[in-house]
């Protein structure tokens, strides 16, 4: 259940800070065991140290005392006899506070390393995590702030987490021991410097929580801002952001975000920091109340001077312990916060991975669509009761307007997203239950809104099948095959000439040129008998277009090819046709026989074909 500190009692709320601290020291044992055992090593001795430290002093100081009186006692006196108790202990301090520094120089080293380490880790389990959602939970704007949130303090939140968790136990020891010294003093001592910490913490909790839902509930503004950096700074936006003149704007927009945010910040800093001034002037007021009562007790001879010193110098740094307890136990509080939004991100139910169909139970039947349904989530239904067939060696040409519902279609196709209602079979067997490697296996699909990777030319013709991603041989013949070899070959570096403008002499393509090199994409994928191409040739010229069609009519006599286009010279030879309107097929056969129904199809294609006269 998601963690809802709003609903929990205080007390709860005080022991929810630990829920996910186990979850961290985890995290960080999974990722280094000796890093994390010498952690806890340098917070045993960082922990203890200081009081042995302050028993040390308190020998010091009793032993010049008495090294004073016997010197002084002493007829002929011995210097080095009557010094060297004292300077041994001197040099017992010294040994100790050089051990202090050596054990928090470890925490430090141990500390960085592991922030590197576990931001690393943090961060590819998130990636990782993404790698599975469904399309559909990626465009969920919810899911996404998750993701947005989780991943902005992946690298400091587990490992401060842990470090607080760490801090809390030294300064536990520590107050420890100090207890252990001042109980002997006074119970009540105790009590007092307990007591006069308490209110801090409970502001700091407090405070901790509402930074926190204050960070949750603005994350779409944080979003906004974000997406208004990149467009401001990306080259891909930047042409038309400047040619607009939208930068002021813009810009604008993002200041007053901003604005809004740090007026929010600044009122909870004040309050934060106000609270924890006046608060924390008890915790001063009872330091001094002790400070009074040692001296009291020292002038009316219960305490020797030795003992004085150590007192005071315990109740000093036991109150900065307690202090840095609380401090570290609110801090947590919203660490714990932060881990709770990652691992609800990190336990977003992923469907089912499908089935393990790897072959259908009617081979060669192709593929069916049997009266689909579907809406997008919370959307009202785009595609009505779409049935069709295409069986292997066959081609399906789609054609309608825009938003009717084509790309829907495909999407439905390649189990990105899952029926509503009816069902998808391939080979007589329902998508669902095909198993995923096998269906991607068997499907090449260029999307209108393919990907430009910011990678060589080879590897932009490589991600089409990751199992030939470096092999040379291929990407040259799917280039080929594309129609792209051509502008290739005429590049400084050939198949390994940087693409995109974001890395050092990366070349941009044009849009036609990009369009050739998706189409080499789809070819790549050698075991595809199911290709799917959504308007694959928008952007090229007349001549290229008609060469990149009758290679691909060479290249898919056996396969099953869906082509999505607006230009009806590539549509008319394909096998079958349907047209679609909002959601419904109005109209579906040969280009002939289409023209001859004298509908839809042929009042589209009729004007298109004038718009050429
Ligand atoms: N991810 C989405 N979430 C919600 N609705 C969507 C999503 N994608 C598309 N739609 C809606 O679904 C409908 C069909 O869109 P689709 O992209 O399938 O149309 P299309 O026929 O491919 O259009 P075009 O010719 O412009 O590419 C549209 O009304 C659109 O608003």
């Amino acid at each position: 259940m998601p963690y809802s500190p709003s609903s929990a009692s205080p007390f709860n709320r005080f022991f929810s800070v630990f829920r996910y601290s186990r979850r961290a020291l985890f995290l960080v044992w999974e990722t280094s065991r000796w890093m994390m055992l010498g952690l806890a090593l340098c917070t045993l001795v960082a922990g203890v140290l200081p009081a042995v430290a302050a028993y040390v002093g308190q020998l010091i100081v009793d032993g010049v005392l008495a090294a004073m009186e016997s010197y002084e006692a002493a007829r002929q006196p011995d210097v080095w006899v009557t010094l060297m108790p004292v300077l041994g202990l001197v040099a017992l301090e010294g040994a100790i506070i050089a051990l202090m520094a050596l054990a928090q120089r470890g925490l430090s080293a141990q500390q960085s390393l592991l922030r590197a380490l576990l931001g690393q880790k943090v961060n590819v389990m998130i990636l990782e995590k993404a790698g599975t959602l469904s399309l559909s939970q990626f465009e969920d704007s919810e899911l996404y702030d998750q993701l947005t949130r989780a991943r902005r303090e992946a690298s400091t939140r587990p490992l401060a987490l842990v470090n607080k968790t760490f801090g809390l136990l030294q300064n536990a020891i520590s107050l420890g021991s100090f207890a252990f010294l001042l109980v002997q003093f006074s119970p009540w001592a105790l009590l007092i410097l307990v007591v006069g910490a308490l209110p801090v913490f409970f502001s700091e909790a407090k405070f901790s929580g509402d930074a926190f839902r204050l960070f949750r509930w603005r994350s779409p503004q944080t979003r906004m801002q974000m997406y208004l950096e990149t467009v401001l700074a990306r080259e891909d936006s930047i042409k038309e952001v400047k040619l607009f003149g939208l930068e002021s704007r813009f810009l604008q927009r993002y200041r007053d975000i901003f604005h809004q945010l740090y007026g929010e910040d600044r009122r909870l800093t004040l309050r934060r920091e106000s609270w924890g001034f006046v608060l924390g002037l008890l915790g001063t007021l009872t330091f001094y109340a002790a400070y009074g009562w040692v001296v009291v007790e020292t002038v009316i001879g219960a305490l020797t001077l030795g003992q004085m010193t150590m007192y005071l110098m315990v109740f000093k740094q036991g109150q900065s312990a307690l202090s840095a307890s609380l401090t570290a136990v609110s801090g947590m509080y919203e660490d714990n916060l932060y881990l709770s939004n990652l691992y609800e991100y990190l336990e977003q139910p992923t469907e089912a991975d499908a089935g393990h169909v790897t072959q259908g139970a009617v081979q060669g039947d192709g593929l069916r669509f049997e009266q689909v349904s579907f809406a997008y989530p919370g959307g009202h239904d785009v595609l009505h009761d779409i049935s069709l067939h295409i069986p292997p060696g066959s081609s399906l040409a789609l054609v309608g307007e825009n938003g009717s519902g084509k790309t829907t279609l495909i999407k439905l196709l390649t189990r990105l997203y899952r029926p509503t209602r009816g069902r998808i079979l391939l080979d007589g067997s329902d998508l669902n239950d095909w198993d995923t490697q096998t269906l991607r296996a068997r499907v090449g699909v260029i999307f209108q809104d393919f990907v430009r990777y910011q990678l060589s030319v080879g590897e932009n013709l490589g991600v089409g099948d990751i199992a030939a991603f470096d092999d040379q041989q291929r990407w040259q013949q799917a280039a080929k095959d594309g129609l792209a070899d051509g502008f290739i070959a005429r590049m400084p570096d050939g198949y390994h000439t940087q693409l995109g403008r974001w890395f050092k002499n990366g070349q941009e393509l044009s849009g036609g040129q990009w369009q050739k090199i998706a189409l080499s994409r789809a070819y790549m994928r050698k075991e595809a008998d199911i290709l799917v191409l959504d308007e694959p040739t928008a952007a090229m010229d007349a001549a290229a277009e008609a060469d990149v069609f009758a290679r691909f009519r060479d290249h898919s006599r056996d396969k099953m090819t869906i082509l999505i286009s607006h230009r009806f010279s590539t549509v008319r030879s394909a096998d079958h046709i349907i047209v679609i309107d909002q959601g419904r097929i109005i109209e579906r056969g040969t280009h002939d026989t289409l023209m001859e129904t004298n509908g839809r199809y042929a009042a589209l294609f009729r004007l298109q074909a004038e718009g050429y006269q």
